[in-house]
Formats: C-alpha cells, structure tokens, sequence
C-alpha cells in the first residue's frame, strides 16, 4: 500500500464489493510535506500542463437579466451568442444572473469549513463504490494511475418539490449530524438557485435551436442533478500532475463558480485556453447528455483543471440532469434526413451508472457508452 495511503478501519457498508473492505483516502496535509509526488498522481507528458500559461479563451458573456427582460434586441443577441458558442466550443459566461452575492460568498466559505475538516471527520461521508455521491480523495480507492489531485464533495440535489423540496439538507443531517445543519441549508438554497438559473439557460438554448423556450425548459423541470465541491490544495509538483483530468461533462449542463484562483482550461483549435475568474460571472458549458438531446448539433467540449504551488483552488459545479428515467431523445425538429439520428435514446441513469461503474468519464465517453449499451441490448436479445 504506497506509503501516501492512509488505511482508514473499514467501514462496512451495504454496497461495498467483497474487495472493498477498507476504505483508502489521499491524505494531502501529508502528501504536501513530501518533497515529491507519488507516481499514480503524475501524468503522461501528452497530458500534463502547459509549460507556458495557456492563452484566454473568449467566451461570450450573456446578461441573463437582458434575456429574461423579454426585450427583442436583448434576446436575439443573447440566443445568437449562445448557439455561436455551442457550436464553436460549448461554453459562455452568464452575468446579471440574479444570484445573491452573500449566497455565493458563504457557499464558498462553507467549502473551507467541510474540506478543512479532519481526514477522519470528512471520511464519515466517503462516497461508496459505484455511488456518485459523497466525499472523494483523488479517487484513490477508484483509480490505480492519473490519479487527479483534489478532494471533492457531490451530493443530490432534486428539484421536483413534490418528491423531495429538502434532499440537500436531510441528506447532510443524515451522514453528518446536526453540526451540518446550517452547511445543509446553504447548499439547498444554492442548488435551489442553480437549479432556476439553469432553466433560464435552457430557454436561450431551446430558441437558439429552434425549437423554442418551452422545450428543453420543460424538460429539465423535474430535474435529479448533482452538485459537486471541488477542492484543489497546492501542489509541490503542478507541472507534474491535474486537478481534473481532460474530460467533457457526461452531464447536460454545467454551471460553475470558480474562486479568484484561475485553472479551468478548455481545448479549442488543438490547443489548451484558460477561462479566467470572474467572481460576477458564472461558467456555462453543455455536456454529453445535451449535445445527444440536440442530435449533435452543440457539441460537448474537453475541459480540465490545473493546479499550483502556492494554494488551494475551489470551485463550485452544478451538473444539471433529467429525472433518472427521462428517455433521452433529440426533438422531431432536430433530426431529419440531412442530419440523422446521432445517437441511441438512453435513460440518464444508465449513463451516469456507466460512469460510475465502468468507464471513467474522459473524453470518449459518449461513444463508448454507445457501444457498451448496444453491446448490452445485443446481450439481451441473444439471451431472450
Ligand atoms: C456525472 C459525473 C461524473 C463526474 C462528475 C459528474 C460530471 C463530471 C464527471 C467527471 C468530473 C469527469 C472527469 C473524471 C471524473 C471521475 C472526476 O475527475 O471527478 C468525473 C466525475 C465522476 O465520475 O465522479
Ligand atoms: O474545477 C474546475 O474548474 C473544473 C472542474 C470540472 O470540470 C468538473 O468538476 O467537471
Ligand atoms: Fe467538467
């Protein structure tokens, strides 16, 4: 066992594998005293970090506020700024969202709170195998090699009132106590906001299609997402190593708040840009599930984060997706003889157990889901 793992009492739970007995997490108060990194965090020279900072990307700022005005100028430029974007790179920046600064603000600071918490502490809520949900280390017990360097922390988040208007809260009172109360709190106010502000966009995003407001809008209402904090401590070796390998989001869209750090880089033209922080704006980018709903019209984009040797990056993603067993399929008006079916319907809880239990999300992973389900329907129909 490298020597960076630090072998926790098991903690025998109900869907641990036989082989899962102990839990192993990424100690990184410890692996930063170290004058080097462990080899599974270093990652292939075609992978690593740019020698030199990347040049900016210029992404397009929508002002959501304009948009949601109903003013006619203010939603044909934010519609034709955003299908650019789409089918250029698949992300834009959204200002004049309407979110409340001091939300934001003690979003971030409760992020400090959790992930400055004892190892043990935040080991109470480990994510289990198989589970997208809870306290990860750099995947240590879910990965062998490219290890990323970051602790995250992901947890549900339902906006369909009727089944659940309190899943963030209970679920935080349920595995932490009730010191995690107020920290419950905060997050379903702000998955709550995430949730509307990713409404909003699928309304720009259905106009730019063509296929109207209402669309992909109604689509998403009841929508079962996931809401991720990531937290990158320094690094001795950033050059060496990622704090979230390329990859797109399988998801369908992502809103991100990053710290005053900087990290974020995007891969557009073959060549990796950075998205600096803006604190006013949030980042904006389609996933997987959304470029299947458009029939590859907008494509998902590959995306990473990198790290440095002097201190902690934090950022806050929201990953919209449909209700578990929503069919994912293109509306009529996107497919048609010149533009064919781009890929099979799916249930976006096949794809999000795809990449919980068999493929780590990269930059293929559509295609690859695509085989592995048509290899498994195969199965079926051979079986029956
Ligand atoms: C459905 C998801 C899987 C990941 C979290 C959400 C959306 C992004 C995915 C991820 C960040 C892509 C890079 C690899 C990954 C393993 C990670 O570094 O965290 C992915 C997440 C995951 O599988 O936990
Ligand atoms: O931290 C970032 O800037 C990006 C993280 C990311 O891409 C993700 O969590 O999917
Ligand atoms: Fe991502």
């Amino acid at each position: 066992m490298p020597s960076f793992i630090h072998q926790l009492p098991s903690t025998p739970t109900t869907n641990e594998t036989a082989g899962e007995q102990n839990s192993v997490v990424f100690d990184a108060s410890f692996l930063q005293n170290q004058c080097n990194i462990p080899y599974e965090f270093i990652w292939p020279d075609h992978e690593r970090p740019c020698p030199e900072h990347p040049p900016m990307l210029h992404v397009p700022c929508i002002d959501l506020n304009g948009f949601l005005s109903g003013d006619a100028f203010a939603v044909s430029t934010t519609t034709e700024l955003v299908k650019q974007a789409c089918l250029d790179h698949g992300f834009f920046l959204v200002i004049n969202h309407g979110i409340d600064s001091n939300l934001l603000k003690v979003a971030h600071k409760s992020m400090d709170f959790f992930f400055g918490k004892p190892l043990q502490e935040k080991q109470r809520i480990q994510r289990k195998v198989g589970d997208h949900c809870g306290y990860a280390s750099s995947f240590t017990n879910r990965f062998s090699s490219k290890l990323p360097w970051k602790e995250t922390l992901s947890f549900p988040y339902c906006a369909d009132v009727q089944r659940d208007s309190n899943i963030v809260e209970s679920y935080f009172l349920n595995a932490m106590g009730e010191d995690f109360s107020e920290f419950g709190k905060v997050y379903q106010k702000y998955c709550e906001a995430m949730s509307c502000l990713s409404l909003s966009v699928m309304e720009i995003l259905g106009i730019s299609l063509g296929v109207g407001p209402k669309h992909f809008r109604e689509f998403f209402e009841g929508n079962d997402s996931i809401m991720r904090l990531n937290y990158y401590p320094p690094c001795q070796k950033p050059d060496l190593t990622l704090g979230t390998g390329p990859h797109c989001d399988p998801t369908s869209l992502t809103i991100l708040h990053q710290d005053d750090v900087g990290g974020l880089e995007v891969y557009v033209n073959e060549t990796w840009h950075s998205i600096p922080p803006d604190p006013e704006a949030f980042v904006v980018n389609i996933g997987d599930t959304f470029m299947a709903l458009s029939n590859g019209v907008y494509k998902s984009c590959l995306h990473r984060a990198v790290v440095n040797s002097r201190t902690p990056r934090k950022s806050l993603a929201f990953f919209l997706c449909p209700k578990m067993d929503k069919v994912v399929s293109p509306p009529k008006e996107l497919v048609s003889y010149e533009n064919p079916r781009m890929f099979p319907d799916f249930t976006w809880s096949t794809l999000l157990d795809f990449t919980q239990k068999h493929y780590r999300a990269d930059m293929k992973t559509l295609d690859a889901f695509v085989k592995w389900l048509r290899h498994q329907r195969d199965s079926q129909d051979m079986a029956t």
